[in-house]
């Protein structure tokens, strides 16, 4: 039993602690699997976003991690332990795997500090309530600790649910679109406490998002899962940089097609390399159709006489019909490494 608050080593040991090996899923009735062959590594204390779009089998594949579902095939190991099946234990899970649930298991009718000293039960009490008040200033909640779950906002629920989770001293952290009801400036807040928390406590983090941004923000290593299956597994620089797919490529960040070629010899550029009206780089004329104010900035669309669609930024305000020269610089090509 744990008996006073450890300090731990502010280094990071790199050496992988999940072997994710060859896992599908394929639910009943279903005639395409979920999962397919997915394999993955982590290291100790890296974070992972899985992102993709809806249906592309994220949950799945976290759900199969976190040791609530079993895979059809393949293996999982924690530690250089297998996960054992989630039918022949008391509780699903691995000890040292949690996913922070933000309403359930939460204790209505306790206090948020209440809440969090529940999950150190086996804990002598000194510890109890030294741990719990290290928590609740770690998670940013000391000044809620006498209220009740149900009058939190959704930013401080999640914060209440990251303590009582952390409570448990998981060494990897597993979260499903837990920020896609908050506010932007909220969920950003939570963000860079996140990343301070477990940076601080040396835990490892798994995010399935379909936010791209949260993805690059968040995340050491970016998987990208398309019908079950993961297309790339890299840094969050290749996967924008050098995306496998051009789905990939306009998950995160819209992309231009010059020179549309029948026979897929396009040119793709960002929105964000396209030049304006520009002497050294031009390469189309377009006339302005769309434009949206973005506050620092105007994002439009144009067209050429091809019926081609372009978008561009740009802090000039252009009425709409302008024509408009557009190009783009050799290094901003954006190769897709299929
Ligand atoms: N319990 C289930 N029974 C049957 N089919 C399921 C079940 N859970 C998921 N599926 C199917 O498996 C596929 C992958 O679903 P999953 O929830 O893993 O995708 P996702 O990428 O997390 O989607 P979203 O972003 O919409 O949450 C989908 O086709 C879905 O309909």
């Amino acid at each position: 039993m744990r008996g006073k608050l450890t300090f731990k080593a502010v280094s990071f040991l790199c050496l992988p602690v999940l072997f994710v090996k060859n896992i599908s899923k394929k639910f009943p009735g279903e005639s395409l699997g979920a999962v397919n062959n997915l394999s993955l590594q982590m290291a100790e204390g890296e974070k992972v976003a899985l992102v993709g779009k809806s249906g592309s089998g994220k949950t799945t594949a976290l759900r199969m991690i976190a040791g609530l579902i079993k895979p059809d095939e393949g293996e999982i190991a924690f530690e250089g332990e297998p996960l054992k099946d989630p039918d022949e234990q008391l509780i699903a899970g691995h000890d040292k795997i949690k996913m922070v649930f933000q309403d359930l298991k939460v204790k209505p009718n306790m206090t948020v500090f209440e809440n969090v000293k529940y999950n150190l039960l086996h804990y002598d009490k000194t510890y109890q309530y030294a741990r719990t008040e290290e928590l609740l200033s770690l998670c940013k909640i000391e000044a809620l600790r006498d209220k009740k779950p149900s009058e939190l906002s959704g930013g401080q629920k999640q914060r209440l649910a990251l303590a009582r989770t952390l409570a448990e001293e998981p060494k990897l952290l597993l979260m499903d679109e837990p920020f896609s009801s908050l506010d932007p400036s909220t969920k950003q807040e939570i963000l860079f406490d996140l990343l301070e928390i477990i940076e601080e406590e040396q835990i490892g983090l798994l995010l399935v998002t379909h936010d791209a941004s949260d993805a690059l923000m968040v995340a050491n290593k970016i998987g990208f899962l398309e019908d079950g299956d993961l297309v790339q597994f890299d840094t969050p620089r290749d996967v924008y940089n050098l995306p496998k797919s051009l789905e990939i490529a306009q998950f995160f960040g819209k992309v231009n097609i010059f020179n549309k070629d029948v026979c897929g010899e396009n040119t793709y550029v960002r929105v964000e390399s396209v030049y304006v009206n520009s002497e050294k780089y031009n390469s189309v004329k377009a006339s302005v159709i769309r434009r949206f104010y973005l506050g620092n900035v105007y994002l439009y669309e144009a067209v050429d006489v091809n019926s081609t669609n372009y978008s561009f930024y740009n802090s000039d305000f252009f009425d709409l019909g302008s024509q408009v020269s557009l190009g783009y610089s050799s290094d901003s090509i954006l190769y897709i490494c299929e």
